[in-house]
């Protein structure tokens, strides 16, 4: 309830709130932990780490005379303040976790409507052992599974849509609607990976396979549940790495079967991400 609240409302809300400061106390000793840790890198580690670890590279960035930046003007600033990087971590934790456990929900629970799928993955890790560590060779040779996350991605993308501000007026090419500069625009992705001018398998269809044929070359923008261009998912890389890798882990172990359209019904409710109502599946494991 409290995102719906006016912003000024909601901060007065969380600064009262016990648990609330209890939580982002626990929360800051913690990054903070990981800030001082990437600090105490040798400089030979901390220039090779900034290449591979967004946040050794953010830490990188920390500015080294705070006051003096601050000083300056908004371009001639150079590097990231302390509180910005704390902000800039926090936002990680935030954008990364619910919007990553609510699709794995939805994998679970389309495996469980959708056996032949589950069946199909199987088959493709069929050889692997269950604590064979895989390289990142094997794992992008999963093509059926690279399939079968998109398709959930595109089925049930965890973000409805995302939002542009005007920053000139403009007029839409097709209808001659008339935008103005700060007009805000929402780009809805539920709607268009269900619109039927872009797919050629009917896109009400959960169809992994479409990937690997005729819905192959898809418009760029028919899918695009990590949103696009500047202010695209900084995490996306990350969250296809989690989800293949979970869901192949999961494969390898056991198989979701239909609890029954009592308990499995389906549905969803909208918070900060598009959740799985009725979820109830069975779970079996395999020998
Ligand atoms: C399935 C998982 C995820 C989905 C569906 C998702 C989706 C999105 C979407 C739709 C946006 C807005 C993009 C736009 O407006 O064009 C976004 C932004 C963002 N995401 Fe993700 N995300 C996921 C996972 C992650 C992870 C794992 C991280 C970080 C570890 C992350 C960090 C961020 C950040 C920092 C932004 C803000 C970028 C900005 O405003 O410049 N996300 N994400």
């Amino acid at each position: 309830m409290i995102i719906y609240l006016p912003r000024v409302l909601s901060s007065i809300y969380l600064q009262l709130n016990h648990r609330h400061r209890r939580a982002q106390t626990i929360i800051e000793r913690y990054l903070c932990r990981m800030i001082e840790q990437e600090l105490s890198e040798s400089p030979e580690s901390i220039s090779q780490r900034k290449r591979t670890c967004l946040i050794a590279s953010l830490v990188a960035s920390l500015q080294k005379d705070e006051k003096a930046e601050a000083m300056k003007s908004e371009e001639e600033k150079r590097g990231l303040s302390r509180s910005e990087l704390l902000h800039e971590m926090l936002l990680f934790l935030v954008a990364g976790y619910e919007t990553t456990s609510t699709a794995l929900a939805w994998f679970i629970y389309l495996m469980s409507k959708h056996p032949q799928v589950q069946q199909k993955i199987k088959a493709e890790l069929i050889g692997d052992s269950q604590n064979q560590v895989w390289s990142v060779e094997r794992l992008d040779s999963l093509v059926y599974l690279d399939c079968v996350v998109n398709e959930v991605l595109r089925f049930c993308p965890p973000i409805n849509g995302t939002l542009r501000t005007l920053t000139t007026d403009d007029r839409l090419p097709q209808s001659g609607v008339q935008l103005f500069k700060g007009d805000s625009v929402l780009i809805p992705f539920h709607t268009l990976a269900r619109d039927t001018r872009q797919w050629s398998i009917d896109p009400e269809l959960f169809c992994p396979e479409r990937f690997l044929h005729v819905d192959k070359d898809h418009h760029p923008y028919a899918l695009i549940p990590f949103g696009s261009g500047h202010r695209q998912c900084v995490g996306q890389d990350l969250a296809r790495f989690e989800l293949k890798v979970i869901a192949a882990r999961l494969m390898q172990y056991v198989t979701f079967g239909d609890g029954g359209s009592k308990v499995n019904a389906g549905g969803h409710f909208s918070r900060i991400t598009i959740m799985p109502k009725h979820i109830g599946v069975t779970i079996e494991f395999d020998q």
